[in-house]
């Protein structure tokens, strides 16, 4: 058993601003018991083709840095919520996980680029300005392994399945859904994904800013390998908090052996 605290947080677009935010509620979060702790998609970047790029970091930057000093500050696991990184000319939406020591022990480039246009909704081409990541990642922690995932990855259940095959049993998702996708979208699909895969599933959205150049629809959840809501905030800044029970989940593969009942062979 072991906390986790999902930091709902709201950026700015001031990246000092928005580090001295990260520090305040993983602080926070890390004070209040929570070893395992995350950030949400583009923590320190307004979400909008155009920012990406001039806000983007390398992986040696001040950002990944802060990152790390915090994780060995607070002793605690941190997801890093995702940057855009700046690799080769080429810029990513990048999740990086630290252990306690604060080293590096996971980097996830989101895989599917967010590239949708909803009738009388939303519009978005992430290909514009990003590029995709060709990897999973699953981080091992002293707790579990943990899948990690960023935001429209989530909708590919193969990802998802595959993390959970590879021994994940908690995914944590940095992510900033919308308010044409969220409320149609957004429990079913983390839900959907714990359920099917039974595992926790922690999704971390930034709050909803009515004055910045993307809503997010905020609701930063765990869902529980039932399929049950554990922890649901709203749309207002706040830390989400659950406890990840390995035991339970064990008891749930083993009540309903979904996983061991596959039929690869058919499929
Ligand atoms: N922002 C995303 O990557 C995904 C999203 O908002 C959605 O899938 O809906």
């Amino acid at each position: 058993m072991f906390k986790i605290g999902l930091c709902q947080m709201m950026g700015s677009k001031d990246k000092e601003e928005s580090r001295a935010k990260a520090r305040a509620m993983v602080s926070e979060a890390a004070k209040n018991g929570a070893q395992v702790v995350a950030l949400p998609e583009m923590w320190n970047c307004p979400y909008a083709n155009e920012y990406f790029r001039p806000y983007a970091e390398p992986e040696d930057g001040p950002s990944v840095e802060f990152l790390s000093n915090l994780a060995r500050e607070l002793d605690i696991y941190l997801i890093g919520g995702s940057i855009s990184e700046l690799s080769d000319n080429k810029v990513y939406n990048t999740s990086y996980s630290f252990d306690r020591s604060g080293n590096l022990i996971g980097k996830h480039r989101k895989v599917h680029l967010f590239d949708i246009a909803v009738k009388n909704g939303i519009r978005f081409m992430e290909s514009e300005t990003l590029s995709p990541g060709d990897k999973s990642t699953v981080i091992d922690t002293e707790y579990c392994k943990i899948g990690v995932a960023i935001c429209y990855d989530v909708r590919f259940p193969e990802l998802s399945r595959k993390m959970a095959l590879e021994g994940a049993k908690l995914i944590v998702l940095p992510a900033a859904f919308n308010m044409t996708t969220g409320p149609a979208h957004w429990d079913l699909t983390m839900r959907a994904r714990a359920l099917d895969n039974q595992v926790y599933f922690a999704a971390v959205s930034p709050a909803r800013d009515m004055k910045g150049v993307y809503r997010a629809y905020g609701s930063s959840c765990i869902a529980t390998p039932w399929g049950e809501f554990l922890a649901k905030a709203d749309e207002k800044e706040t830390i989400v908090y659950g406890d990840i029970d390995l035991d339970y989940e064990d008891s749930i593969r083993q009540q309903l052996p979904l996983l061991k009942h596959r039929r690869e062979e058919v499929y």
